[in-house]
């Protein structure tokens, strides 16, 4: 199986585990959460270690021992990003699966279960349309200043989302346009989102412009910039 194709199916069955788990009815409210976090990690670990044994692993939750530091190789999951989202029975939220070779989020996939959709780096979607006025995906429970600024400044309308890798797939897939994020994210919340993104064609950068590079010792990546090239010229000049 190609790397492309293996970043995927985890996704993907990662997924079908978390909608079985929250359709059962069997816990609600956080131990939802807690229960989808442990439960899509177990599956994510157990199948990464077998199927790419020799590769390095990063996950939001697994303790980090900093071996992966001597790899090229790393996989970086998020196994529930939108934890929050998930357990409120809402569909913004996505796992993520990303691997890094040399820093550079080379593959990965995001699933977003709720919405049946899988949006994987080898394989972007059909390019979409864009308004005049931007519609800027933003944190539905710790929006950014800087993303009312940014909407001010460029005449657009702030849509509230939960989840990094459902906001970053929404402006691949049409119902929004730029996805601005500050003040804190770590990598695994943004290195499949970056990757799926830049495998589309999409602008995915750091907010001062420079790459987003993954596998440093620190885990966090507190700023992302994803939106189409178009507006690339507009956004930077109003972020300056
Ligand atoms: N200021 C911050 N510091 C650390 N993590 C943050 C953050 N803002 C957002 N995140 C993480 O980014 C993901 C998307 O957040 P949001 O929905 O607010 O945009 C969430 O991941 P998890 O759900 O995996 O914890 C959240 O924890
Ligand atoms: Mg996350």
């Amino acid at each position: 199986m190609t790397d492309e194709d293996l970043a995927a199916r985890l996704a993907e069955t990662a997924g079908k585990l978390l909608m079985a788990l929250r359709d059962s009815g069997t816990v609600d409210g956080k131990a939802l959460g807690d229960a989808g976090d442990v439960t899509a990690n177990a599956y994510l670990m157990s199948a990464l270690s077998a199927l790419r044994p020799a590769d390095a692993i990063l996950s939001e939750e697994r303790v980090d021992d900093l071996s992966r530091l001597d790899s090229s190789r790393v996989w970086i999951v998020d196994p529930l990003d939108g934890t929050r989202e998930y357990s409120e029975g809402r569909d913004d939220w996505a796992v993520h699966v990303a691997l890094s070779i040399d820093g550079h989020a080379a593959v990965g996939a995001v699933a977003l279960p709720a919405q049946g959709k899988l949006l994987r780096s080898d394989q972007p979607p059909p390019p979409v349309a864009r308004p005049d006025r931007p519609r800027l995906l933003v944190s539905r429970t710790r929006p950014p200043a800087e993303c009312t600024q940014l909407a001010d400044r460029l005449g657009g309308e702030l849509v509230p989302m939960g989840s990094a890798g459902a906001k970053a797939m929404a402006v691949l897939l049409g119902q929004g346009d730029i996805y601005l994020h500050t003040g804190g994210q770590h990598q695994w919340d943004n290195a499949a989102p970056v990757a799926v993104a830049l495998g589309a064609g999409m602008v995915a950068t750091r907010v001062d412009g420079s790459p987003c590079t993954y596998n440093a010792r620190d885990t966090l990546l507190p700023d992302l910039l994803i939106c189409p090239p178009e507006y690339e010229a507009r956004v930077r000049e109003a972020l300056a």
